[in-house]
């Protein structure tokens, strides 16, 4: 994901004193959405971005969700949002997707170093991803790589994410939830952490610069990590077509990478979803109504293939993500 917003300390400790209270929170600084305004002489005059229909509050059921301010149609765009940080698919990752904002490339700007070439799509992508290319081009990455999952790799790469950007992003991640671990994962995830270390420590980099590398701080980023993170599948077809489609699913290609995002990670997941989340040309995420949806009304989108059937929908979402899922369709035994 890419340091377009980080979410500050002060937020960050407001959220985690809120359990229990019912207080809204708006993210208008999330809003994405920009307006047009026509006056008297018929000229579009561009006007400030509104804040998105939204807020986080509490469910009864489910933790925090994210619920619908105003009324939304089907079809709307319901904000944006890009990620907090993103990686390319390995296979992905020297050839044929920008390694910051996962664009597919046809051919791009090649940037050479001692392990790997990565592609750019663009000079604003490379000054973007500097501060984390000029970390993990020093890295081997082989035998990290070869061991772990995409998933896993995302967690190396967020090393980068909080030694790049130093202390004030150190807990930005704490605020999303975390998943249960059982002790199998904790202890995979504890010799992934061993190999991560020996990775960074070969490619030379400083003791402080990996000092907050525990095993404590990355069971913890990885926990959240396997809730959270998206599997970003880019959608061909024209932007607009899919805005004025309320449809519940959009063919998508392949997978070009994952990212994590912060708002995005507030929606619960629901079986009869009424927003989709979709990627068309690059990381950046849009969330869209499926429906009309009505001011209050919670906003939900479906973690997995809802065509499944209600046995292997809660298997899935237990064994995944480990919950049980309350949504109406499940509780009606659909
Ligand atoms: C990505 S988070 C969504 C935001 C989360 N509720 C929070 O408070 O941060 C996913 C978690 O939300 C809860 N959740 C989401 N959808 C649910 C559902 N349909 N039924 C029960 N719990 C759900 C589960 O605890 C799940 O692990």
């Amino acid at each position: 994901m890419s340091p377009t917003f980080s979410l500050s300390r002060s937020l960050s400790s407001l959220l985690k004193n809120l359990h229990g209270h019912p207080t809204f929170l708006f993210f208008s600084s999330f809003s994405t959405i920009t307006t047009t305004t026509t006056d008297n002489s018929n000229s579009e005059i561009p006007s400030r971005p509104s804040p998105p229909p939204i807020q986080v509050s509490f469910t009864e059921s489910a933790g925090r969700g994210v619920f619908a301010t105003r009324r939304v149609g089907a079809g709307d765009l319901i904000h944006t949002a890009k990620p907090l940080i993103s990686h390319p698919s390995i296979s992905l990752l020297s050839s044929t997707v920008c390694y910051f904002c996962l664009r597919k490339l046809n051919s791009g700007i090649q940037v050479p170093s001692q392990y790997q070439t990565v592609h750019f799509c663009s000079d604003e992508c490379i000054q973007e991803s500097k501060a984390f290319y000029e970390i993990e081009k020093r890295v081997d990455w082989s035998a990290y790589n070869e061991h772990c999952s995409e998933i896993v790799k995302l967690c190396g790469f967020l090393h980068l994410f909080k030694g790049c950007l130093g202390a004030a992003s150190a807990d930005s991640l704490d605020i999303l939830q975390p998943a249960r671990l059982i002790r199998q994962m904790i202890l995979e995830m504890e010799e992934e952490f061993g190999l991560l270390k020996n990775t960074l420590m070969k490619a030379g980099l400083e003791e402080e610069q990996i000092e907050f590398l525990t095993k404590q701080w990355y069971t913890g980023v990885l926990a959240r990590i396997r809730i959270n993170a998206f599997r970003i599948e880019l959608v061909g077809g024209s932007y607009e077509d899919l805005l004025l489609s309320a449809a519940a699913s959009v063919e998508a290609e392949a997978a070009v990478g994952n990212a994590v995002y912060m708002l995005p990670s507030f929606y619960n997941h629901d079986c009869d979803p009424n927003v989709h989340i979709l990627w068309i040309e690059n990381v950046n995420a849009r969330l869209k109504a499926l429906r009309d949806i009505e001011p209050g009304e919670e906003l939900r989108i479906c973690y997995i293939d809802a065509s499944m059937d209600h046995c292997a929908r809660q298997t899935l979402l237990f064994e995944g993500f480990g919950f049980h899922c309350n949504c109406p369709r499940c509780v009606s035994g659909d």
